[in-house]
């Protein structure tokens, strides 16, 4: 089931109109002086309930992509649109995850996945009963009381999960949210995060430096190369859902793997 350049052209207009829609998009930052062009005529189209990821070399302009989606950065040239509508900030229908959990110490474990509905002023029961849900999909029932200190990397990441998920979003952005943690722990939160997303569809878009993780959770891998960033290429992964542990297992796993790793490999030549 290789990849070919013509499934690369095909990824490029999925069929269903757009969640998000990046149309030539480009962004430079200026530091002391110095510019850097960290992202160049990006387009790309994510369909509703699609699963992305981005990968790319180190610096290639990942996060910068996704604070652009997210709305915490603006763009130098070009238009990111969400549901069809230009972004202009953050919206309400969008929720991040990022590698460093964040939770607030002094808070419970329920409290932290809860921030969210205090800051949109949501009391109802029925929501608190969500974050409970959210933590019990995670595996984390019984820890509701628990405090952030009593708890371990992976548990504390969960944590960040739900509570990104609490406000149900539609459209949910990760950058890099297992990147600390050991291959264990890792694999677990991608089989709960797979779990959740298939309860609760939504479109996601995934940074990660993990090939493996990418063809794991993905429909489609963007690959981006560096200086400046460019979008290189955008692969469908090939293979059925749903996906379960037993998938780490199948030749046609790996065979996916190869395939991203041949492109990824191209990106980074096209970068130098
Ligand atoms: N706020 C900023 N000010 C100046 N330069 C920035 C800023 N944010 C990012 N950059 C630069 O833009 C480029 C792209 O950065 P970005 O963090 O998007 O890359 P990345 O692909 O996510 O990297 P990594 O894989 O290492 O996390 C880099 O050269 C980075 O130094």
């Amino acid at each position: 089931m290789a990849i070919t350049t013509g499934d690369r052209a095909a990824a490029q207009a999925p069929p269903r109109p757009a969640a998000i829609g990046i149309r030539d998009v480009s962004k430079v930052f200026t530091r002391r002086g110095a510019t850097v062009r960290a992202l160049e005529h990006a387009s790309l189209d994510i369909a509703p309930g699609e699963f992305v990821s981005l990968i790319g070399p180190s610096g290639c302009g990942k996060s910068t992509l996704l604070k652009l989606i997210a709305g915490l950065l603006e763009p130098s040239a070009g238009t990111v649109t969400v549901d069809g509508a230009p972004v202009t900030g953050p919206l309400p229908q969008v929720g991040v995850a990022f590698q460093k959990p964040t939770l607030l110490r002094w808070r419970t474990v329920l409290d932290n996945v809860c921030l969210p509905l205090v800051i949109d002023g949501d009391r109802r029961p029925e929501s608190r009963e969500h974050a409970r849900r959210l933590l019990e999909m995670m595996g984390l029932a019984g820890f509701e009381k628990h405090y952030p200190r009593e708890m371990s990397g992976g548990m504390e990441q969960r944590v960040a999960i739900a509570r990104s998920l609490v406000n149900r979003p539609s459209l949910l952005l990760m950058d890099e949210p297992f990147g600390a943690l050991d291959e264990f722990t890792r694999e677990d939160l991608n089989d709960e995060l797979l779990g959740v997303w298939q309860r609760e569809p939504k479109t996601v878009v995934f940074v990660t430096h993990s090939i493996s993780e990418a063809v794991f959770l993905s429909d489609r891998i963007v690959v981006m190369s560096a200086r400046p960033g460019r979008i290189h290429a955008s692969l469908p992964v090939p293979l059925p859902r749903p996906r379960g542990r037993e998938l780490r297992d199948d030749p046609a796993f790996y065979e996916a793997i190869r395939d991203v790793r041949a492109v990824l490999d191209e990106a980074k030549g096209a970068g130098r």
